[in-house]
């Protein structure tokens, strides 16, 4: 009998879900024994992904918390907003482990939920019951807990670019502006107009400004290590790619400080992270240096002329932005080094 930890995963025949799948397959204590689909149960899942074929035979298993409990320790659920806020408390009661890859439990306020995702919050007892599985900066608490609310894939890029100058006093809160890109992976499998070839080909575009979802996490965040209130301004835009984001961040140096200066205070906060890695001065980081791999870079560049500094900050959505981070989480939850499954190189070119 295997003694790996048994994982399901809820949402498994969108893009965050079948990278679930990509990952554990390599992962050497954990192993996919449920496959869950809300509309496809009982068929095979290679039948939507093709080149999962003879790697998963598995037929896609209805959405039951028994059943999922039957077969599994640990659930991820990689559905739209709105559908884990209803599942969780059931999952939890079940006795599962829980690892929501969804914005539904982190905003830690039911108004902030409803007023950004224009959708009924969860229950305030769930909420407060998630950890916020920020792994570098909030891995400790995440430790052995059975609730983890990993953070959206442009949060993670722009909160571990942020945190250590913004904790160091090295940057103004109230100055920070971020300019924020995303591959079209982000927006998940469906299809829309937003998103389809000729609309997205040989274009760049901003969308949701000042309206994002992403803000309010993000601003969550910041204000807890600030201290005090911080609100940001945040544009994301979307770019033909398929994976990748990049979160170009600018604000007031308080104090003179160098690039040297930033370069060494990110390696001290994040040493023993094997997932942040800082650039040396010039070097700055670009999406494919990152592609399919677990990382964020991290490069710097202070201008004395303005007395501002931009932070560029890479990773890929679907990995550290959401797969890998849960996964991540995960090891966290049971115990295990934090790295397992997850020491990919990027993939290049
Ligand atoms: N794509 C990304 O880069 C990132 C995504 N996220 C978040 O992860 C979640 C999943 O994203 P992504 O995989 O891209 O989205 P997709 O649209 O690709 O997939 C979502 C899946 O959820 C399932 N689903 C839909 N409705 C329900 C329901 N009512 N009950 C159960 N399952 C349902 C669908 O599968 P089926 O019909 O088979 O059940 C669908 O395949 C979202 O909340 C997203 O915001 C977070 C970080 C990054
Ligand atoms: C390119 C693209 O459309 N990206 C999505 C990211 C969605 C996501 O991951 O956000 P939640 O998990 O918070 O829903 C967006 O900008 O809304």
């Amino acid at each position: 009998m295997s003694s790996k930890v048994k994982v399901a995963i809820i949402g498994s025949t969108g893009y965050g879900g079948v990278e679930l799948i990509r990952l554990l397959a390599s992962h050497p204590q954990a192993e996919v024994t449920s496959v869950i689909s809300s509309s496809s149960a009982g068929a095979p899942i290679a039948e939507g992904y093709p080149h999962l074929t003879e790697i998963r035979t598995d037929l896609l298993d209805d959405v039951d918390p028994a059943l999922i409990k039957s077969k599994a320790d640990v659930v991820f659920i990689a559905t739209p907003a709105g559908v884990a806020a209803k599942l969780v408390p059931s999952l939890l009661e079940a006795g599962l482990k829980v690892i929501d890859i969804s914005g539904d439990f982190r905003l830690k306020s039911r108004d902030q939920y409803e007023k950004w995702y224009k959708k009924e919050a969860a229950d305030q007892r769930y909420i407060d019951q998630a950890v916020f599985g920020l792994a570098e900066v909030y891995g400790e608490a995440v430790r052995g807990v059975d609730f983890v609310s990993n953070p959206g894939c442009f949060p993670t890029a722009t909160l571990l670019g942020l945190i250590p100058a913004v904790k160091a006093g090295f940057i103004d809160p109230s100055t920070i502006i971020i300019d924020a890109k995303s591959g079209v992976s982000g927006a998940g499998r469906g299809a829309s107009l937003g998103t389809h070839y000729s609309e997205l080909n040989e274009n760049f575009k901003a969308y949701k400004i000042n309206k994002h979802q992403h803000i309010p996490e993000i601003e969550q965040v910041l204000t807890d290590i600030a201290g005090e209130p911080v609100v940001t301004t945040f544009t994301t835009h979307l770019v033909p790619m398929t994976r990748g984001i990049m979160s170009t961040m600018y604000a007031k140096v308080n104090g003179m400080k160098s690039n040297e200066d930033f370069i060494s205070l990110y390696r001290s906060y994040y040493e023993g992270r094997s997932f942040v890695r800082i650039r040396p001065e010039g070097i700055w980081p670009s999406t494919k240096e990152v592609w399919g791999s677990n990382y964020c870079d991290i490069g710097f560049s202070v201008d004395e002329r303005t007395g501002r500094v931009t932070i560029v900050s890479v990773i890929d959505n679907l990995v550290k932005g959401a797969a890998g981070q849960a996964i991540q989480n995960m090891n966290l939850m049971l115990g295990l080094d934090e790295t397992l499954g997850l020491q990919f190189v990027p993939a290049y070119p």
